[in-house]
């Protein structure tokens, strides 16, 4: 098959799930074909993320406008890209980067290039004929290839993932009402994706359910659906989910598990290098104090995935966290990382973690983000697919995260359309993949 080429782009403003100003990119194929795809964003954000252009006009969405992302895309980008091969994404990001030109992305704008090159893999799969997550499995397999036969190890998919999936919501999610930021749940037990839908789904209701028992706020739900109740401390926010576990049915441990993103880098004070509680009126603690509070609670919860455990610089704490529990639960760098590969290796050398949150959004390019996942997986590290709190109808992660076979998915709860239009495409997903469908397990 001819090679179809880029026609054109065409970039606009639209909003996302938090009502706040977002980049939207229509990638044209020489073909006619057309891809879209939508930027998303964080409200925890990491300092190592890749800058978000934004206008800073108060009197235009109070400042948080992209016309500035979105007229990049039309000035500098369309008219350097016009021509080049779609298949080629490598090539397409390469001169994405050079565009910029910046380590930052804050020329163009992090949102501008990601909206851009992820509009030119779905225009790329448009133009072939294909579903993106078929186009993007060429694409992983690619690199696998080129990796000769230390790639012989690694998932080459395409598999159904594992969710983890938001119950509660803390932190910047939901107010402040509680100091972490999401207690999530991994229906382990189930025996496919759409299983696993539905064992998420009626985890969800009960946890609404015990919270209205026990008269706590059981209706209103933080940015990514998690119910966001003011609780006595963090700790009731795990006995509430594990209550929920039992009143399905399900053993905790075996049928379902919990999962926690602490987003620890939100509350912890660098002047005092301490972790501050305050939204719980508890205490400021140390790095080691964050070790063994995170400890006991695995040891009396069943807990097996721990994200951002501490901050995105205690290189030296998550050491010890991972020497402490790295033997026992997943340990996901998400500040810390921020799908960065530079900073990935720095934590392969100081053994930190051995998880990483994938976020399309913090490094800006879709080559640079199969980067991260291929030297995750080189090294052992399991990889997370995530979104952001500020979500759209755009549902790229979920091709992308059963193209590249990573085995787990993160999108926030089952109850907010932003998030369900991701849960929905992995349904159609599973029933295009059929009798081939596989699903990871994790245990
Ligand atoms: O911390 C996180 O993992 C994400 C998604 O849950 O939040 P945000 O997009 O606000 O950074
Ligand atoms: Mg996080």
């Amino acid at each position: 098959m001819a090679t179809a080429t880029l026609r054109g782009l065409k970039a606009r403003q639209v909003l996302d799930s938090r009502g706040r100003p977002t980049v939207e990119v229509d990638a044209i194929a020489s073909t006619g074909a057309v891809g879209r795809a939508i930027v998303p964003s964080g409200a925890s954000t990491g300092r190592h993320e890749a800058l978000e252009l934004r206008d800073g006009d108060p009197k235009h969405y109070g400042g948080l406008g992209v016309r500035k992302a979105v007229g990049h895309v039309a000035a500098t980008i369309a008219p350097a890209l016009a021509g080049m091969g779609l298949d080629d994404q490598a090539a397409i990001d390469a001169r994405l980067l050079e565009l910029d030109g910046t380590p930052n992305k804050g020329r163009l704008g992090a949102n501008a290039l990601l909206g851009v090159s992820l509009a030119v893999s779905h225009a790329a799969a448009a133009a072939r004929g294909e579903e993106p997550y078929v186009h993007l499995n060429r694409l992983w397999r690619g690199r696998l290839a080129a990796l000769g036969p230390d790639a012989a190890a690694i998932d080459a998919g395409p598999t159904m993932p594992l969710p983890m999936v938001n119950m509660i919501s803390g932190g910047l999610h939901a107010g402040g009402n509680l100091d972490i930021q999401d207690v999530l749940v991994m229906p382990i037990g189930a025996k496919d994706y759409s299983h696993a839908l539905e064992m998420i789904v009626a985890m969800y209701r009960a946890v609404g359910a015990v919270l209205a028992e026990r008269g706590l706020e059981s209706v209103l739900v933080g940015d990514e659906g998690g119910y966001g109740p003011k609780l006595r401390d963090n700790e009731q926010a795990l006995e509430i989910v594990v209550d929920a576990m039992v009143a399905c049915g399900f053993e905790p441990g075996r049928d379902a598990a919990i999962a926690l993103d602490i987003a620890s880098t939100h509350f912890f004070d660098p002047a005092r290098s301490s972790y501050s509680f305050a939204n719980t009126k508890g205490a400021s603690i140390s790095s080691d104090a964050m070790i063994e509070m995170l400890s006991s609670w695995v040891e009396r919860y069943p807990v097996i995935s721990i994200e951002d455990g501490l901050a995105e610089d205690d290189w030296a704490g998550w050491t010890k966290l991972t020497q402490a529990l790295g033997g026992k639960v997943q340990l996901i760098g998400d500040d810390l990382f921020a799908t960065q590969s530079a900073r990935l290796a720095k934590g392969i050398e100081a053994k930190a973690g051995n998880a990483i949150l994938i976020k399309v959004n913090q490094v800006g390019t879709l080559s640079e983000t199969l980067d991260a996942l291929l030297l995750a997986r080189r090294n052992g590290y399991r990889p997370v697919v995530s979104a952001r709190s500020g979500e759209t109808e755009d549902a790229t992660i979920a091709d992308l995260a059963v193209a590249t076979a990573a085995g787990q998915i993160k999108i926030g709860s089952v109850a907010r359309s932003e998030r369900l239009a991701k849960y929905n495409r992995l349904l159609r997903i599973e029933e295009a993949l059929g009798e081939a469908a596989r699903f990871a397990k994790i245990r």
